[in-house]
């Protein structure tokens, strides 16, 4: 698939966005060009993915640079809007990042933030073809296989998730291309339906083998031997190696644990937060309840009016001790064998 329409572009006045949560029934763009608009977003999920949210960030400076010179803003008020937009969705490291990267360029003016912008959406596209090789090379190795592989994911780690291949689903690509793709087990990912939604969308314009499946059916496949391996993306690791990523990961690396089956995180370099020792000190956004509870109606209210509560992190940590594979553009580090990000890629 070319990954055309990208998730993000810049058309040279506005963002534009596909719409994420209008997929896989619609394939709409949003045209973004305030710096709020943008924020609304993210926060909904329109725009989504560690390294698509960091791209799209970095841009959102630009619109604020530009809005600022429309509407005559003070310094500080443009420097409120660049603080919450970097604030718009605490777990993926890449959105601080990337907007402090752009922001950065301010004093040079407008045309400087939107290279920065550019320059951080090539290096996502360089980033994404890379691990999608040195993934595969790694994984068919280690699983030694004389046949196509049979791999799980969970959420979307896509086109949709950054500015190029993606980055799990990159891997799963580039095996594709290679024929060595028998089938994919997709998790839907609840709440919002990430896998069911946009992993198997971007499968299916492919024409990649996949299967959906309750989240709840992932330990079992994995303990099932019905898997050769597990491959999810990633929205920060530290330096240790623990990596926080959608909720659900965690019970998939310790089922891989379980059954021997390598667990593999793909992510560029941007994901990766050497500022930070452990997976303990990583924010973990708490969603809305009526995610979780909006299948059922809106929740259950008991006879004394109480009303049923949902609890509804967003992400969770798994330990590097789990993690058998970790891929970036730099290659590939054994994290459970001892192969740290700290010390390898400082
Ligand atoms: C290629 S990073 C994708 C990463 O981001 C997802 O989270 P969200 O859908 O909430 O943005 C998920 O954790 C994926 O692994």
């Amino acid at each position: 698939m070319s990954h055309e329409p990208r998730a993000v572009s810049w058309t040279g006045t506005a963002l534009s966005l596909i719409d994420q949560t209008a997929l896989p029934q619609t394939l709409r763009r949003l045209d973004i060009r305030d710096v709020d608009a943008l924020i609304d977003a993210i926060v909904r999920l329109a725009v989504r993915g560690a390294p698509a949210i960091g791209a799209a960030g970095a841009y959102g400076v630009a619109l604020a640079v530009a809005q600022a010179r429309r509407e005559n803003w003070t310094d500080g008020r443009l420097a409120d809007a660049v603080a919450r937009l970097r604030a718009a969705r605490p777990t993926a490291v890449n959105l601080a990042v990337c907007v402090d990267r752009a922001a950065g360029r301010i004093p040079e003016g407008l045309d400087a933030v939107l290279a920065e912008a550019d320059a951080i959406t090539r290096q996502d596209l360089a980033a994404n073809r890379a691990m999608a090789e040195a993934g595969a090379d790694w994984l068919l190795k280690r699983v030694a296989a004389d046949r196509p592989l049979r791999v799980l994911t969970h959420c979307n780690t896509g086109a949709l998730a950054t500015a190029g291949i993606g980055t799990a689903l990159g891997v799963i690509r580039e095996l594709h291309g290679r024929g060595l793709i028998e089938t994919v087990y997709v998790d839907e990912t609840r709440p919002l339906l990430q896998g069911a939604r946009l992993t198997a969308w971007e499968l299916a314009q492919e024409g990649i083998a996949h299967k959906v499946q309750a989240d709840a059916a992932a330990a079992a496949t994995v303990v099932g031997g019905l898997v050769d391996a597990a491959i999810v993306g990633a929205d920060r690791i530290t330096r240790n190696g623990d990596t926080a990523n959608k909720t659900g990961t965690l019970g998939i690396a310790l089922a891989c644990a379980h059954a021997g089956v390598p667990f593999m995180v793909a992510a560029p370099v941007s994901t990766v937060d050497l500022t930070t020792a452990t997976g303990a000190s990583i924010p973990i956004e708490q969603r809305g309840e009526e995610e979780v509870l909006n299948l059922i109606g809106g929740g259950i209210t008991a006879p004394d009016g109480t009303r049923t509560r949902a609890h509804n992190p967003a992400f969770d940590v798994t330990p590097g001790t789990l993690i058998t594979a970790l891929v970036s553009e730099r290659g590939v580090l054994e994290v459970s064998s001892g192969q740290l990000p700290g010390d390898h890629w400082s």
